[in-house]
């Protein structure tokens, strides 16, 4: 569905943000995408819907170059971004003037988020809090149902029972056909949504892999004491011991600790790639 093949890219020529990056994503998967602030989350989201185009190698999004920004592409696509300008209008209206650009726009399912966000239609949206234009964004995002949705930290703002809403929705839309793609910092809020984890460090990918991989391959484990061997990767203390990711060398089953992988790859990026066999 999406193909970055040897992908390069800088805003200037001092910094760049990729080099020679490779990723393929496809459709039947949450994807969520990890990395360090900086890291280039943002980046890689708007080079997959043409926002930013690579200076060398390609980005293909759903068989056509990305950067073309061709109407057949963009409306089987839809961003979130973090921040976003609303115009001055009610909500009703910014859906009819912006639904017609997407075919399979499902105005009943939207009103039903709505109901469920308990946001009223007729509001307008410059009255509305920065998280209840957020669950606007959100709901109309899902109720287009393209085939790629690409969200970029769309729980930030959401209140607690929202986030679970959010979840709850997500995994309802989700199928064989769609992928969806969501950058966060927010790994507690989404570590049972998410089922392919895809994170950034320093220029490159350097972990691309199912979560049923992941978990067969590193173990997460509290202890109390931290022996010397055991394979152990990485550990940090925290208020019930000591939090492990180790090599999974017994096969034992355990829930995959996003966080703590996370701490691991920044800690430990090589053995972590060196474990899932990237370049
Ligand atoms: N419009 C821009 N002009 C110049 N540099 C930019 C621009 N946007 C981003 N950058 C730089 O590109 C790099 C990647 O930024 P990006 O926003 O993609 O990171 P991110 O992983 O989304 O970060 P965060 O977690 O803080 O949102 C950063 O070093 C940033 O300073």
């Amino acid at each position: 569905m999406i193909t970055l093949n040897d992908v390069s890219f800088a805003y200037s020529k001092k910094k760049e943000v990729f080099s020679n990056l490779n990723l393929t994503l496809e459709p039947g998967s949450i994807y969520g995408l990890l990395g360090k602030n900086g890291a280039g989350k943002t980046t890689l989201l708007k080079m997959m819907c043409g926002l930013v185009a690579p200076y060398s190698g390609s980005c293909t999004t759903l068989g056509e170059k990305a950067a073309r920004k061709s109407p057949s592409l963009m409306r089987e696509l839809f961003f979130l971004p973090e921040e976003f300008y609303m115009p001055d209008m009610r909500i009703n209206k910014f859906v009819s003037l912006n639904a017609p650009f997407y075919p399979a726009f499902d105005l009943n399912q939207f009103h039903r988020y709505l109901d469920e966000f308990e946001i009223n239609p007729d509001n307008r949206l410059r009255s509305l809090s920065y998280g209840e234009k957020k669950k606007v964004m959100i709901g109309f995002g899902i109720a287009t149902n393209t085939k790629l949705l690409l969200f970029d930290e769309p729980t930030n703002g959401l209140d607690i029972p929202s986030k679970r809403q959010f979840r709850r929705i997500m995994a309802s839309i989700a199928n064989e056909d769609k992928c969806i793609i969501i950058s966060t910092h927010q790994v507690r809020d989404l570590e049972t949504l998410i089922d392919h984890l895809v994170i950034l460090h320093n220029n490159r990918i350097l972990l691309n892999e199912n979560v049923g991989v992941i978990t067969q391959k590193l173990c997460f484990k509290t202890v109390q004491t931290v022996a010397n061997d055991q394979g152990i990767i990485y550990s940090e203390s925290s208020l019930k011991g000591h939090n492990i990711l180790l090599k999974n060398a017994e096969q034992e089953d355990s829930q995959l600790d996003m966080e703590l992988l996370f701490n691991g790859v920044q800690h430990c990026p090589e053995k972590i790639n060196h474990l899932f066999n990237l370049n």
